[in-house]
This record gives structure tokens, C-alpha cells and sequence, in this order.
């Protein structure tokens, strides 16, 4: 597994720009090469850093398929909704068919709409274990990522793809998360990470070893990149600081 690729940018505008423009480009690599692009998104910032950049972008949106790393389990008009956010955002301002965007369906159970999502990702990664062409992630002051949470038994999953959870310690408690089997998968791992809260959980994933690693250090896929971005704020702990 290679080692990340970090790259520290001045602000979170430049981090924004960044992230969107290294997903536009995979994006038209991959249907260039294959006539399909599948992407999962995250919530919280990455959110609004793709809300913002995205809906300019020069693609074909007809040949995207987008899943979600997590998603909240709640109905699409609560404002945790992470598919009502990108859908008010950016699917609503882009030609993209609905068809196209795949959320949970919060009127199952959290554990039926997790068995429902894996279905959903069977629809379109046909042989086996889905491969993303990007997973665009976020993570939390504690190391989170996707609703992967420290210490939590998920991050131990080796079968299912995509799995549920009730016990969220970030509300809301039930969600639905792609498990490592899945991001470990992917052809590339992007986070975007802004701001000095973020920066001692920021140095310790990148640089402190450790055997019980964070989830967000447990993103190594296996045939796949992992690429940071970081405004100066979220690397200022950073003691190797590499500027590509
Ligand atoms: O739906 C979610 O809660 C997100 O997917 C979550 O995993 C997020 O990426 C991290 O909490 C980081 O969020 P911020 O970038 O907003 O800190």
C-alpha cells in the first residue's frame, strides 16, 4: 500500500477546489476509459466543499453513479439527511438522473435499509466486491470516517460491504456505512480536512504509528491511492510536512 499522498493548501477555498477538480478529473478518466464513474460521497464538510465546487464542472453527469460512505438513518426531509443536502445542493443544479444517486431507504429498519444499500451497490458493481473509483471521505476530531467510529466493532468487519449502525456516538445514532472490505477497495481514497481543530487528530492518523491505528489511518487500499488535502490549519501539527 502506498503511502499518502499529502498535499497542504492555504485555505479551505483552495482545499474546496482541489478536491473537486481531482474528482471531475477521475471522473472523466474513468468514463473515458470505461464509460461509467462510481463515486461515494460523504457528509459534513466534504458536503459542502463538493456542493460548492461540482455543479460548475465540465462531465458527463449521465455516465456518474454516486453511493454514499454513510448515510444517516432518518427520513429525507431531516436536515441530517446527507442525501437531501447534496440533493438540494448540487443533484438538483446538474444534469443527473435520480436513477443515478443512490440513498438509503429510511422507511426500513436501519438494519433492513443496510441490506437494502448492499443490494443497491450490487445493482452496479456486478461481480463482487464493489471498487470505487473514488470514495470521497471526511474525518472526524476523533479519527472517524464514513460512520466508522474508534474502538467501534465495525471496523473489524471482513464480509459485509455495507453495514448498519444504532450506536453512533456522532447523532444521529443510526446509520449506514461502507465497511473497510469496501473502501479498502477502492482505486482512490480522498480526504479533505480544514481547519486547526482537526490538526492533532490530523498528525496523529499521518503520522503516529501505532497497533490499534484510527479508522481514518485504517483507510489503505490495497490496489489504491490515498491522496489528502489540508489547508495549513489542519497540517499545522504536521511534523514531516511534505508540499507536493
Ligand atoms: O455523515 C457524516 O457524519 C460524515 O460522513 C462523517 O464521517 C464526516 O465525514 C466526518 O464526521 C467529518 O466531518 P467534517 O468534515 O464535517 O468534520
Amino acid at each position: 500500500m502506498a503511502s499518502p499522498l499529502v498535499e497542504i493548501l492555504d485555505t479551505e477555498e483552495v482545499v474546496s477546489g482541489k478536491l473537486c477538480e481531482l474528482v471531475v478529473s477521475k471522473a472523466n478518466s474513468a468514463i473515458k476509459n470505461r464509460g461509467i464513474f462510481t463515486v461515494g460521497f460523504s457528509g459534513g464538510s466534504a458536503a459542502k466543499f463538493l456542493c460548492d465546487g461540482l455543479p460548475k464542472a465540465c462531465t458527463d453527469w449521465s455516465k456518474w453513479r454516486i453511493f454514499f460512505c454513510d448515510e444517516r438513518h432518518v427520513p429525507y426531509d431531516d436536515p441530517e439527511c446527507t442525501y437531501s443536502i447534496y440533493k438540494s445542493n448540487l443533484f438538483t443544479k446538474v444534469p443527473l438522473s435520480e436513477e443515478h444517486v443512490f440513498p438509503l431507504n429510511p422507511d426500513l429498519s436501519v438494519e433492513d435499509a443496510a441490506e437494502d444499500y448492499v443490494r443497491k451497490l450490487g445493482t452496479v458493481f456486478t461481480d463482487g466486491l464493489p471498487r470505487f473509483d473514488v470514495l470521497v471521505l471526511g474525518m472526524g476530531p476523533d479519527g472517524h470516517t464514513c460512520s466508522l467510529f474508534p474502538g467501534h466493532p465495525l471496523l473489524k468487519e471482513t464480509k459485509k460491504i455495507a453495514a448498519a449502525i444504532s450506536d453512533s456516538p456522532k447523532p444521529p445514532p443510526k446509520r449506514v456505512t461502507l465497511t473497510f472490505p469496501t473502501i479498502n477497495n477502492a482505486a482512490c481514497a480522498v480526504f479533505a480536512s480544514c481547519g486547526s481543530s482537526k490538526a492533532d487528530i490530523v498528525q496523529q492518523v499521518l503520522e503516529d504509528k501505532s497497533d490499534n491505528p484510527l479508522p481514518a489511518a485504517r483507510v489503505q487500499p490495497t490496489d489504491g491511492e490515498v491522496i489528502w488535502f489540508l489547508d495549513k490549519g489542519a497540517a499545522s501539527k504536521l511534523k514531516q510536512a511534505s508540499q507536493l
